[in-house]
């Protein structure tokens, strides 16, 4: 590994501004500081559950806003000075406490993530859920306090409990008695009690033993400055101590009294399932109802959420939830979706949810969740009930956001069956560096015993993506974060070869990162068990190399009249065989005059450059703005390339000519002679050829052409030739191989005189379909059936009447296979049921491949549009699933091995359907009626 180069920081790049089509990984050291805050999750998911707004609360305010709250006792007493100082430095102690300002925390959190105990499992109602009291609430709770002590008949003494003495306690029943005497707001018991539980949910009061929260029962309470430690003064309060309590109290009541329903709702939430009575699940069913997260689930799940909603509380800004163990909504509160290298990319806030994909995908947190405030509200749902309850039943989008964009789009999608769960979720569209960043993150390793699907989506689609894909991962201090990310790239750069092979081997910049990748492996022992993958990674890469060295340079010859594209060295059959970009290639390009030069090219030469040195050679002094390049079909029409179009030579009909000419003057191009009628090829008595050979021999020469295509060259040619800048050669070939062999019957048919020899001859191409389907080559059974459907061949009236019935059916049954209708459903059907090794019927795959480029965008609101990659990725798999196993036929006795292999890799083929018919009907005139 070269010094000096920086890797394992931060950065994983898919595709490069220079050549696109390649997913690059690298690596940078993560600058740090680049942290954005504030950017929302789901504005749209405004909610109603925040606090006080329960119905129950509603009710109680409105009683409020009827009732006249009486002051009791004197009034208008001024604080005394002792007293004074007991509540500044209570006030004191609490800013201290709460410490700097949420954003400072926040922003603190988010950049180094202080890792807190976890919630806990079982919160315990007993305790307050602050870490101290609000200031209002001690005030509120001293004026209670107060009034209480000043009052001689009061509830609040010292009292034995076992032997200890316990001072100025009260036992619950009695403090309701109190405050519902005390206020004509307070109207019910269950009011008075709720009121109390919200100064003990904040510490102001508490259960002598700390085991009960609230109740209206005979255990005893005491206010938190009467405990050991407490602050309060003995003895009856000062006269202005009592006024200043006076004075608060009207205000006092009215927060508690609005806060109460909240605390109760609380209460009832931090108790275990078993212990929620039934009135107090209706009451927390009536606060979910208010809950925008939960509107679209039916009432019975929100019964049975009630029992088993989890409330936390958590007192620290900078808290992290917890590692994917359970869904969450934010009742109070905001927290931050920070990740790794990233920060902090978008800010959560009360009603939103989160941690439902981990759940849902059975994976990782994609981010963590880092509370922003102090005493933030959460409520909590454990994996097992979500799985059991809601995993089925949970909304159908989701979308992640990143500094208020949204950068992913899930849909829920059925799973496959066998898999544990019914759903899972998919993504249907991204930005490119953050569905890379899904992937990294969340998907990797997760499908049992193959590709994870959008795994593989992605590695078959990303060439189509936006150039640039950018992940900033971590911060390199992280170290095990580091090991891990390191991990999950190699796992991920063996899925990349075993999806595509050779062509992830053809960037070299991917080259070099693979070798730093083993480099770095063999030197970290934290990464020894990776050391396997790698290197089976590295021994295909190598063997690539090795390949593509000693193939190098091939030179290839496209015959005029045409025959198959073959190597220059006369190697008829192709022998697996790939062409590859840098090969040359020997064509003809004409002119007008039909003089033509010769030229030899790389295939990867774009139409500007051919065209420019065909002028030159032709000598058609013209500027390049004025001259095209044209291809001239044998019927005589004319198609022109851009000039950025590559794959040229290999892209032209069968009888096709290349022609270089003016731009005004292209109507006067002409073809020629030759190909209408062609003469070069084998010519031969097909009759004295075994059938079964023809189709064995075809079918193996065909194989090695399937085999040659990649995958990738169906997205160069759905995009078109300029798109990708990349050759489509290998498909052209197996393309132009089909029509070959459609026209190759209708040529052989209309061009034999005899009655007698083309009714053997249709015989023989109908039995020569049949073993191409038992050989379960499609793409030469469509070819053959086709030819013979060609309207040329089936007007020979005379010909078919003369086919014995038993072929007649069979042909019709063929038909029936070949018949386009539904969308070639008859096709679909049988392949459906058909294993591997098997050709296709290409010409399908690629209509596929345009209906789902021009039936969906590649792009969405700035998003890959990535349910058509999925659309693309399926079609791009049936390839792959075809050539799965080898093709091992089993070879039929050998009559003339030799002369079969020959003629069937150089077919005479007229493919002017004009002069087909003609012919056709000079070998066959028709019958006048
Ligand atoms: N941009 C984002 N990237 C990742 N997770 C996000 C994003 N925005 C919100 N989240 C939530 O953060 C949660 C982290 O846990 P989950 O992966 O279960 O589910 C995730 C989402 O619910």
């Amino acid at each position: 590994m070269a010094a000096g180069r920086q890797r394992w920081s931060t950065q994983i790049v898919a595709g490069s501004e220079r050549s696109p089509g390649v997913l690059l990984l690298r690596y940078r050291r993560h600058s740090g500081g680049e942290d954005q805050v504030g950017a929302t999750f789901g504005a749209s998911k405004a909610t109603k559950a925040t606090a006080g707004a329960t119905s129950a609360a509603v009710k109680w305010r409105r009683q409020l806003e009827r009732g006249q709250m009486t002051r009791p006792q004197s009034t208008a007493f001024e604080m005394s000075n002792k007293n004074k100082e007991l509540m500044n430095d209570i006030f004191t102690n609490c800013k201290l406490k709460n410490g700097f300002g949420p954003s400072v925390q926040a922003t603190a959190a988010a950049t180094s993530p202080t890792k807190r105990p976890l919630s806990p499992d079982h919160p315990n109602p007993a305790l307050p859920i602050t870490e101290t009291p609000s200031p209002a609430m001690n005030r509120m709770g001293w004026a209670l306090r107060t009034l209480l002590v000043a009052d001689n008949s009061s509830c609040l003494k010292d009292r034995k409990v076992s032997g200890k003495l316990i001072r100025k306690c009260a036992p619950g029943t009695e403090l309701v008695d109190w405050l519902v005497n005390l206020s004509p707001i307070v109207h019910t018991r269950a009011q008075a009690a709720g009121m109390w539980q919200a100064l003990l949910e904040e510490g102001v009061l508490a259960h002598v033993n700390k085991e009960q929260p609230f109740k209206d029962k005979c255990f005893l309470y005491r206010f938190r400055l009467d405990e050991e430690g407490g602050t309060a003064a003995a003895g009856v309060p000062q006269a202005e101590d009592l006024g200043a309590a006076n004075e608060h109290i009207r205000e006092a009541l009215s927060a508690l009294f609005q806060r109460g329903p909240d605390a109760t709702l609380r209460m009832i939430l931090r108790k275990p399932s078993h212990e929620r009575t039934s009135e107090e699940l209706e009451l927390v069913f009536e606060e979910l109802v208010h809950i925008a997260a939960l509107s679209h689930l039916s009432t019975s799940i929100k019964r049975e959420l009630s029992s088993i909603f989890v409330f936390e509380a958590h007192a620290q800004a900078g808290t992290i939830c917890d590692e994917g163990r359970s869904w969450y909504i934010l009742l109070k509160g905001s927290v931050d979706v920070v990740i790794h290298g990233k920060g902090t990319v978008a800010t959560l806030k009360t009603g939103d949810d989160f941690g439902k994909l981990a759940l849902i995908n059975d994976a990782p947190r994609a981010a963590t969740i880092v509370l922003k405030e102090n005493n933030c509200h959460l409520l909590r749902v454990d994996k097992e009930h979500f799985n059991r309850i809601l995993r089925d039943v949970e909304a159908n989008t989701l979308r992640l956001q990143e500094h208020g964009k949204d950068v992913l789009v899930l849909e829920r999608v059925a799973k496959q069956r066998g898999q544990h769960s019914a759903f899972k979720y998919t993504v249907m569209s991204g930005t490119p560096a953050k569905m890379l960043e899904h992937l990294l993150e969340t998907r990797l390793g997760q499908s049992v015993g193959g590709m994870d699907p959008f795994l593989d989506d992605f590695l078959l689609t990303h060439i189509v993506f936006m150039p640039v894909v950018q992940l900033d991962a971590q911060t390199p201090e992280d170290r095990e974060y580091i090991i891990n990310f390191k991990k999950r790239v190699i796992q991920f750069m063996q899925k990349w070869v075993m999806a595509v092979r050779h062509a992830a081997f053809e960037e070299p910049s991917v080259c070099d990162f693979i070798e730093d990748l083993a480099a770095e492996v063999e030197a970290d022992p934290d990464l020894n068990e990776e050391t396997s993958i790698v290197h089976n990674v590295l021994t295909q890469m190598a063997r690539y190399q090795e390949d593509r060295n000693q193939n190098a340079g091939q030179k290839w010859k496209l015959p005029p009249n045409g025959q198959p594209i073959c190597l220059f060295s006369g190697n008829a059959t192709p022998s697996k065989t790939v062409i590859r970009p840098d090969d040359d290639i020997i064509f003809r390009v004409y002119c007008a005059d039909h003089t033509y030069c010769t030229l030899r090219f790389p295939m990867h030469t774009t139409a500007e450059l051919i065209k420019a040195c065909a002028a030159d050679k032709l000598q058609l002094n013209r500027g390049p703005e004025d001259l095209v390049l044209v291809e001239v079909k044998s019927n005589g029409e004319r198609s022109v390339f851009k000039d950025n179009d590559v794959s040229i030579p290999t892209g032209l009909s069968l009888n096709g000519r290349l022609f270089v000419s003016v731009k005004d003057h292209l109507d006067a191009l002409t073809q020629l002679q030759e190909q209408e009628c062609p003469t070069e090829g084998v010519d031969i008595d097909l009759e004295i050829l075994s059938t079964k050979e023809l189709a064995y021999h075809i079918t193996l020469f065909e194989w090695d052409l399937f085999w040659a295509v990649h995958e990738y060259e169906l997205l160069y040619h759905t995009f078109g030739r300029h798109h990708f800048g990349k050759i489509t050669a290998n498909l052209d070939v197996f393309l132009r191989r089909f029509n070959e062999v459609q026209y190759w019957i209708v040529t052989e048919l209309v061009s034999t005189p005899s009655l007698s020899k083309r009714f053997g001859l249709v015989r023989k191409f109908i039995k020569l379909a049949a073993y191409c389907k038992e050989y379960q080559n499609l793409n030469a059974f469509f070819a053959v059936v086709m030819g013979l459907s060609n309207m040329a061949v089936s007007r020979l009236q005379q010909t078919w009447e003369k086919i014995p019935s038993k072929f007649r059916k069979i042909f019709q049954e063929f038909e029936a296979l070949i018949d386009p209708s539904r969308n070639h459903r008859a096709y679909r059907v049988f392949v459906g049921k058909l294993q591997p090794p098997l050709i296709p019927f290409m010409p399908l795959l690629l209509k596929d491949m345009t209906f789902a480029h021009e039936g969906n965008k590649t792009s969405l609101d700035g998003l890959v549009n990535f349910e058509k990659m999925h659309m693309m990725a399926q079609t791009m798999r049936t390839i792959r699933f075809c050539r799965s196993r080898s093709l091992g036929l089993e070879p039929p006795s050998p009559k003339s091995e030799g002369e079969v292999r020959s003629y069937i890799s150089s077919f005479r083929v007229i493919d002017n359907q004009r002069v087909l018919t003609a012919m056709s009907q000079k070998v066959e005139p028709t019958r006048k009626l």
